[in-house]
């Protein structure tokens, strides 16, 4: 297959670049820039060499249409130009940025604070949760890949929710992210000396993916919710861990609880349901596609915690998008993603 890559000199497009160039369907990758056309990449990226030292190509609308595969890794704004009419002409298009995850385009100027995509686009996208919503993404031209916090939250809630067992209306949930999160442009929250030796809560009741997390919890489970969403900047590159906080229904165990994860994901190669451990972090699913889950009933507050860990720029981002592309082509999902974490 050929593959044009558009962001690719981002994090998200450097982490498809490496995931791509060992997948054993992929013959070509091309490297699109807005800002570095004719650069070598390996003379930007060196630890590239010899593997991609082909020049970036500048975006040119009418070449686009001639991939089997266009990936888009860019601020959001941009692929919502770009995208809606190569929709249909012969490439699976496939977004990370947000563009085309919120249906209403009301809410995507809210919280984007941009102008959303046509509303013909945003009807045919298809959100791209593999582990949830499979069948659509089979027969989809266009895939909204999630956001990384909406992918550690949803796939550790959703079964939850699903089967009635916690309390969807007063969900509270923490997050944490590596600052590879926040994308390879340098600003005052990720400057060094301010990101080193802190920990910093940001966006506080205004991050983008509060809708995109309850628009999933309504699509895949028919309950609608207002969440409690907070995000944290933390001192590490790679990784997401979120914790969330729900009170477990009447007569429900925690056992119940897990069971459901368990049933929910049993033929799901990359989550993985952690039962027993006293230790649970980031570092256990590093470089890798999958999504560690556990959870815990506190007796005493009828509480559930339960706790998820993604590595951002894979399962959040390049590797659920490969995984997006290997089902949009009838390929076994963990075609090229069968990545042992880099633990230590
Ligand atoms: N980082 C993460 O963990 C995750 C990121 N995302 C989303 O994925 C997208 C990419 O993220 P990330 O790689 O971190 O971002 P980066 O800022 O690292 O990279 C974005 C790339 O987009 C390209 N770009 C910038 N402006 C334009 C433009 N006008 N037209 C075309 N290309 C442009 C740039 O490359 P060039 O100058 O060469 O064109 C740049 O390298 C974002 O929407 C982000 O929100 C989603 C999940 C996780
Ligand atoms: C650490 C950090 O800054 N993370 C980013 C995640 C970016 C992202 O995935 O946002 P969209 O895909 O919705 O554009 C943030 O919190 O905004």
């Amino acid at each position: 297959m050929k593959v044009g890559i558009i962001g690719a000199t981002g994090y998200g497009g450097l982490e498809l670049i490496r995931l791509l160039h060992n997948h054993p369907e992929i013959e070509n990758i091309d490297l699109f820039t807005s800002s570095d056309e004719g650069n070598n990449f390996s003379n930007k990226y060196t630890h590239l060499l010899n593997i991609h030292d082909e020049p970036l190509l500048k975006i040119e609308h009418a070449k686009l249409a001639h991939y089997d595969v266009i990936f888009t890794s860019t601020p959001s704004g941009i692929s919502r130009e770009l995208l809606p009419s190569l929709i249909g002409k012969g490439p699976k298009l496939i977004d990370l940025s947000g563009d085309f995850r919120l249906k209403d385009p009301a809410q995507y100027e809210h919280w984007y604070k941009k102008t959303p995509a046509p509303t013909q686009a945003l009807e045919k996208s298809v959100y791209g949760l593999t582990e949830w919503n499979r069948k659509a993404i089979e027969h989809a031209t266009i895939i909204a890949n999630p956001g990384c916090y909406p992918t550690a939250v949803l796939l550790s809630l959703l079964p939850l929710i699903k089967e009635n067992l916690i309390d969807a209306t007063q969900l509270i949930i923490d997050a944490k992210s590596g600052i590879s999160g926040a994308g390879n442009k340098p600003t005052q929250m990720t400057h060094f000396s301010e990101t080193n030796e802190n920990t910093a809560i940001y966006k506080l009741h205004q991050h983008q993916h509060i809708p995109e997390i309850e628009q999933a919890i309504e699509t895949f489970t028919n309950q609608s919710t207002l969440i409690t969403f907070t995000t944290h900047l933390v001192p590490m590159t790679r990784g997401i861990l979120t914790t969330s906080y729900a009170h477990v229904n009447e007569g429900i165990t925690e056992k119940h609880l897990t069971n459901a994860l368990q049933d929910t994901y049993a033929n799901q190669p990359f989550v993985r349901i952690i039962e027993q451990t006293d230790k649970f972090g980031t570092n256990q699913v590093y470089g890798s596609n999958f999504c560690d889950i556990h959870v815990k009933v506190d007796p005493r507050t009828n509480r559930a915690t339960i706790v998820s860990v993604i590595d951002n720029l894979v399962k959040g981002a390049a590797g659920q998008a490969i995984q997006n592309m290997n089902v949009q082509c009838n390929l076994d999902q963990t075609t090229g993603l069968s990545l042992v974490p880099l633990f230590i």
